[in-house]
């Protein structure tokens, strides 16, 4: 893809510039000039639309997606003995990815930036001074001026554990995990974090061996047991391994070459383990947790050496109110969705700060990131959760009720035959009201919002009782909740 912008003196300053242009960065460019005549600029030095589009969420749950659907026809008399026995068309599957990746094309979201006034710069772009930012690129460096805002977008980067051998093994991280062309035959997973979970679904739907080597007590570390517990009965079912207290300290692999994102890295892999046992495998991915992409950002040029951000989004340690973060690298909460969060309320700040409007409301505030984070684990089952666990609202000192039911209403076994769920609510005792809540089963990804918007609105549960759920569907099971708390 060609610059949209030559480096003319005359469009080198711009109100807001970004760096970094994930679903963080495009909000918060938006919003910052929405409704006015300010100009921003995106500084991107891959692809316009970030992880999240072309390496991340999207093509992972283009993967998974087939597997589910596979799953729900197999459990429906009629459906089944339509599909039969046979396995998923991996080549149509990879096919349908590739469409949600646009084949690594950004012209759709260039073409969005531009229709809602955002310029887009090619290159890589740090900080060199206040309200400065240089971008390189193959032509060279230009450098672009702040009036208001610079918004550090950059998002993070796959960490690479420093286990001897791993790194030279040419490991895949999780860009070959979504980006396969080629399904490895036994695979190794170091992690047992969402991406290693998510991973050895749809390795597993594809007819991968699949072993995941798990550092901690547990899968999903920071779930309730209860989700941990379900996801990992969910793979072993499906005939994965999973090594819980478990770490590799050597890896040793036959000829490895870098022949590309998703393609096998060379010959076999062998890990030994911490058990004293040794594990081979046709690839190995990491899946061990990311870092904030500061590397290269030029910290230390304004005063930094970390990037740390007050609710505003504005980055802490800087004097001026110039300097923002959103998104993964603002070290909050690492998901698409609170990015764009971050970029909607970070953007406003901007704009108000602009127009020396006082930030009266909530709406310059990023206070889910506190009390109020909504995640799916796109796993079978599926994990959903939102807020704060039992235990961690225990820890920061509430006086915790909770209530669980297994979810077995008309409208779950009317969804499929097999259908198991167990859903738990996290109550505030004091305020009576949802301080957290997790659902584990088929499908429940959708059932999260309605908790979330209990968690965030601190719904009374007196109030909830009237939120009548539909009958039938799956959403009777809050009432089989409110039913049991009480008595
Ligand atoms: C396998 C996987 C699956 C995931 N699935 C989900 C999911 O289902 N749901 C969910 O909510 N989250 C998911 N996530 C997390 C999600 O991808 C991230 O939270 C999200 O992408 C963060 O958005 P961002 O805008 O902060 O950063 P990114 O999307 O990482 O975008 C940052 C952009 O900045 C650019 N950049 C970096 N440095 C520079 C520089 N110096 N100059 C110019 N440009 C630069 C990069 O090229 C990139 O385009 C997943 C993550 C992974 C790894
Ligand atoms: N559906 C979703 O919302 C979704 C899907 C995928 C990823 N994500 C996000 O992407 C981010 C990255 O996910 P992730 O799974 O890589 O990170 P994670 O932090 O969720 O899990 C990292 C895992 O790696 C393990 N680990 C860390 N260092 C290790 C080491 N040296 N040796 C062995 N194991 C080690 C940890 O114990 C943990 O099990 C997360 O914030 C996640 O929420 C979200």
């Amino acid at each position: 893809m060609a610059p949209t912008n030559a480096p003319a003196a005359a469009d080198s300053e711009y109100d807001v510039v970004v760096i970094g242009g994930g679903p963080a960065g495009e909000n918060a460019a938006r919003y910052a000039i929405a409704g006015s005549d300010r100009t921003a600029a995106i500084v991107e030095h891959e692809l316009l639309g970030g992880e999240c589009s072309y390496w991340a969420c999207m093509p992972s749950k283009a993967l998974l997606r087939p597997g589910t659907v596979l799953g729900a026809a197999r459990a429906m008399p009629g459906v089944r003995e339509a599909v039969g026995d046979r396995a998923l068309d991996v080549p149509a599957i990879l096919q349908r990815r590739d469409s949600f990746t646009a084949h690594h094309s950004d012209v759709g979201q260039v073409e969005w930036a531009e229709g809602v006034g955002i310029d887009v710069i090619r290159g890589s772009g740090r900080l060199a001074g206040e309200r400065v930012v240089e971008v390189t690129d193959a032509g060279g460096t230009r450098t672009l001026r702040a009036r208001h805002a610079v918004v550090l977008a950059t998002g993070s980067t796959a960490t690479v554990p420093p286990t001897p051998g791993l790194r030279e093994a040419l490991p895949w991280t999780s860009r070959d995990a979504t980006n396969l062309q080629e399904v490895p035959g036994r695979v190794a997973i170091v992690g047992g974090g969402v991406v290693a979970c998510e991973a050895a679904n749809w390795l597993l739907d594809f007819g991968a061996e699949v072993t995941l080597l798990v550092r901690g007590p547990r899968l999903l570390a920071s779930a309730e047991p209860f989700a941990s517990d379900a996801v990992a009965a969910g793979l072993r079912d499906r005939g994965a391994t999973v090594l819980t207290g478990t770490t590799a300290t050597t890896v040793r692999r036959d000829s490895p070459e870098d022949s590309g994102i998703g393609t096998i890295h060379g010959g076999t892999v062998t890990l030994s383990l911490d058990s004293g046992a040794e594990l081979t495998v046709d690839e190995v991915i990491v899946a061990a947790g990311r870092r904030p992409a500061t590397a290269a950002l030029g910290l230390g040029n304004v005063g930094l050496d970390a990037v740390h951000t007050d609710d505003q989004l504005t980055v802490t340690g800087v004097d001026g109110n110039w300097l923002y973060a959103v998104g993964d690298v603002s070290g909050r909460t690492p998901l698409t969705h609170m990015g764009k969060y971050h970029g909607r309320v970070c953007g406003d700040v901007i704009a108000a700060r602009a127009e020396s409007r006082a930030l009266d409301g909530a709406r310059f505030s990023a206070d889910a990131d506190r009390t109020a984070v909504p995640q799916v684990v796109f796993t079978s089952p599926e994990v959903a959760a939102v807020g704060l666990t039992e235990s961690v609202a225990r820890a920061q000192g509430f006086d915790v009720d909770t209530v669980e039911v297994d979810i077995a209403v008309a409208g779950s076994s009317l969804s499929r035959d097999d259908f198991t769920g167990h859903a738990k609510l996290v109550i505030d005792r004091a305020r009576d009201t949802v301080l957290g809540a997790t659902f584990v089963g088929t499908e429940v990804a959708d059932q999260l919002h309605a908790a979330t918007v209990a968690v965030a609105g601190s719904v009374p549960l007196s109030a909830l009782w009237h939120a009548v759920p539909a009958y039938p569907t799956v959403s009777e099971f809050w009432l089989r909740l409110l039913e049991a708390r009480r008595g």
